[in-house]
């Protein structure tokens, strides 16, 4: 695809056009503070307050067109490119997206360890992360190429086995699956092109990054408002182990001070008890947009 002058600085970047992973990048590109027009009706879209375009594509097509550098950045699901084998640099984990690719067969059949794969047909959308994996395990079986439906294929059939992505497992039980083995874990990744890039793109992606990882941090950190005795104060500290210079302010009331302090909320949420236990009261969570660190 021929790329016009503007394409020297403005970056370029994939996403799935229709599916799982679509409003959650919206979303994320959205946090970052990036302002699009309607993204439901269009194949390519201008960022209104940022130098990037955005193409709107087959989530399967993402890694070849980050590959080949007719889009400098892509966020597609880690299953999509390791199958695909792109030669793309990734950037980020995401934390949104997860599943694992998984081979299953029919519940209460002959298939109950990886071995038992040996000579069997598996019906899979991955076929390369699948003959890979059981080549490893010195396992040969017969792979067959599916599309889409892929759990239905046993009961057709079609197949003894499947290798499929799973999350929570309901579409394996609905269709009287059971996993045996998980060959790969996925999430969804930004994913940049090995294409070399003009300085002004580089400097582009440093910024969009610095953005992403405010957000992602901004997402696991909570801002946390307390109220305790002043004697308190450093029960309260040696609870929270990332709490080392909270700011702490006299209230009204004599010897009250609020507790102000950023901590990752798992954290938080794992001393909860032990704080109200060591006098704090009146706590209030309040979600963070970005955190520049
Ligand atoms: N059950 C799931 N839970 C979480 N993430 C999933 C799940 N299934 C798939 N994904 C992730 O979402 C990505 C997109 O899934 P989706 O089902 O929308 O793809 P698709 O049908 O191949 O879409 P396209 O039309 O773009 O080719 C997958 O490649 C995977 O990374
Ligand atoms: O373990 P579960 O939570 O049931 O998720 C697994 C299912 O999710 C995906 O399909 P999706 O729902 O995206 O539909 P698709 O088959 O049309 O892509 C995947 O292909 C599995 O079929
Ligand atoms: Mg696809």
């Amino acid at each position: 695809m021929h790329r016009t002058a503007d394409s020297e600085t403005s970056l370029r970047i994939a996403l799935q056009k229709d599916g799982r992973l679509t409003d959650k990048t919206i979303n994320l590109l959205e946090g970052i503070g990036l302002q699009f027009d309607n993204y439901k009706r269009s194949l390519m879209l201008k960022c209104r307050n940022f130098d990037v375009e955005l193409l709107l594509i087959r989530d399967d097509d993402i890694p070849e067109y980050v590959q080949d550098g007719v889009c400098d950045l892509g966020f597609v699901g880690a299953n999509v490119t390791a199958e695909m084998g792109a030669d793309v640099t990734t950037l980020r984990g995401l934390e949104y997206g997860m599943c694992r690719l998984s081979l299953a067969a029919k519940k209460d059949g002959i298939i109950k360890t990886v071995s038992d794969f040996e000579g069997k047909t598996i019906a899979t959308s991955y076929p390369n992360l699948t003959r890979k994996y059981l080549e490893g395990k010195g396992i040969s079986s017969k792979v067959v190429t599916i599309s889409g439906a892929v759990e239905i294929a046993p009961r057709l059939e079609v197949a003894d086995a499947v290798c499929d992505l799973v999350s929570t497992g309901n579409t394996l039980r609905a269709n009287g699956l059971e996993e045996i083995e998980t060959i790969f874990e996925s999430e969804t990744e930004l994913i940049r092109t090995n294409k070399d890039l003009s300085p002004g793109k580089k400097k582009l992606i440093e910024k969009f990054l610095v953005r992403i990882d405010g957000h992602q941090q901004a997402g696991r950190s909570r801002y946390i408002m307390m109220n305790a005795s002043e004697e308190n104060v450093d029960e309260i500290k040696d609870i929270i182990p990332s709490l080392k210079s909270p700011t702490v302010m006299p209230l009204a009331e004599k010897n009250m001070v609020a507790i102000h302090t950023v901590i990752p909320i798992d954290e938080f949420w794992e001393v909860m008890e032990q704080l109200k236990s060591a006098g704090a009261s009146g706590i209030v969570i309040l979600p963070i947009e970005s955190m520049i660190v």
